[in-house]
């Protein structure tokens, strides 16, 4: 048996549509703005795209390309600008910040309302209270990849290796608020491979390249691999992307997402529609569903 591949692009495309057309909707086009501090080319290129999609789905988008140096205090003071700037919908510094620099300081700055990553305290505690509120972007873009391609979550054991506050925390709270039965596993899990074997739906966000093996999955179980590994070519050759699920997993389970081309393009999707949504939310309407 191969599995059924679940590629993003379809999803996203699905989810962008919807975007441009509930944008179209609102009195005026949902302003975001990003900030970036330094040249990390990873960063660079995500913000890169993340305003060119915007543009396509017709929101209007802002980048600040900061410099590395800048201070806490510098960033704080355009936060509490953009706070206040009605014109703005939706604010994101991209992550990692330069050590200097308290991520959580500065994202707990952003206004609840505004926080289109969904990581202010107020939106993680609306979370898992199950309330409506902005989700982080790469679980809610998860959430409806899966919806998307018609495989359920209700009633499912979901086992989820990794706990960043990026994606496993916040996908294991998404996942439990659509009845998954669901354990969150991590380094410190002793018999990985008893736990994820378990798993009806399984999603790995650890950085580490193919830690899943085929002796890991249940038969039939669909795999999300939320990995994003660089690793050098062999014999000199160009370094690849490559996930946390080993690729011969696609003989044992029903359905998998590819690294590249699965989870990442459904981030820079769910980043548009959570904006659309905070300004929706702004306007008095209805926002969040
Ligand atoms: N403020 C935030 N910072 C970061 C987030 C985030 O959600 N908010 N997530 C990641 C980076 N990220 C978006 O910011 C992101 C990661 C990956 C992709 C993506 O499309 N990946 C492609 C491969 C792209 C490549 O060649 O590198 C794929 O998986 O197919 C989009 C966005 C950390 N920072």
């Amino acid at each position: 048996m191969t599995a059924r591949l679940l590629p993003g692009a379809p999803a996203a495309a699905a989810l962008l549509a919807d975007v441009a057309a509930r944008a179209a909707r609102l009195p005026a086009p949902p302003r975001l703005v990003m900030v970036r501090l330094g040249d990390d080319p990873a960063s660079v290129s995500y913000v890169r795209g993340k305003d060119r999609q915007a543009r396509a789905a017709g929101l209007e988008s802002t980048v600040h390309a900061l410099p590395e140096a800048t201070t806490q205090a510098e960033l704080l003071a355009l936060i509490a600008g953009l706070n206040a700037d009605p014109a703005v919908n939706g604010i994101l510094v991209q992550l990692p910040l330069p050590a200097h620099v308290s991520e959580q300081a500065v994202l707990h700055a952003i206004d609840p309302r505004k926080d289109v990553d969904g990581f202010h305290p107020v939106n993680v505690g609306e979370l898992w209270a199950g309330r409506p509120a902005l989700r982080p972007c790469t679980p809610a873009g998860i959430l409806f990849l899966l919806d998307h391609y018609g495989l359920p979550v209700v009633g499912q054991r979901a086992v989820v290796v990794g706990r960043s506050h990026i994606v496993g925390r916040p996908l294991a709270g998404l996942l439990l608020n659509r009845d998954a039965t669901v354990t969150v596993a991590h380094s410190r899990t002793p018999d990985l491979a008893a736990v994820t074997r378990e798993a009806d739906l399984l999603c790995v966000a650890v950085g580490q390249p193919h830690l899943i093996t085929p002796g890991m999955v249940k038969a039939g179980a669909t795999v999300i691999d939320v990995g994003i590994n660089r690793v050098p070519g062999q014999d000199g050759g160009k370094a690849h992307l490559t996930g946390d699920v080993d690729p011969a997993v696609a003989e044992v389970a029903g359905a998998i997402t590819p690294v590249p081309g699965g989870v990442g393009p459904m981030t820079i999707a769910q980043l548009l529609a959570n904006t659309v949504t905070a300004a929706e939310m702004q306007a008095g309407g209805q926002g969040t569903r």
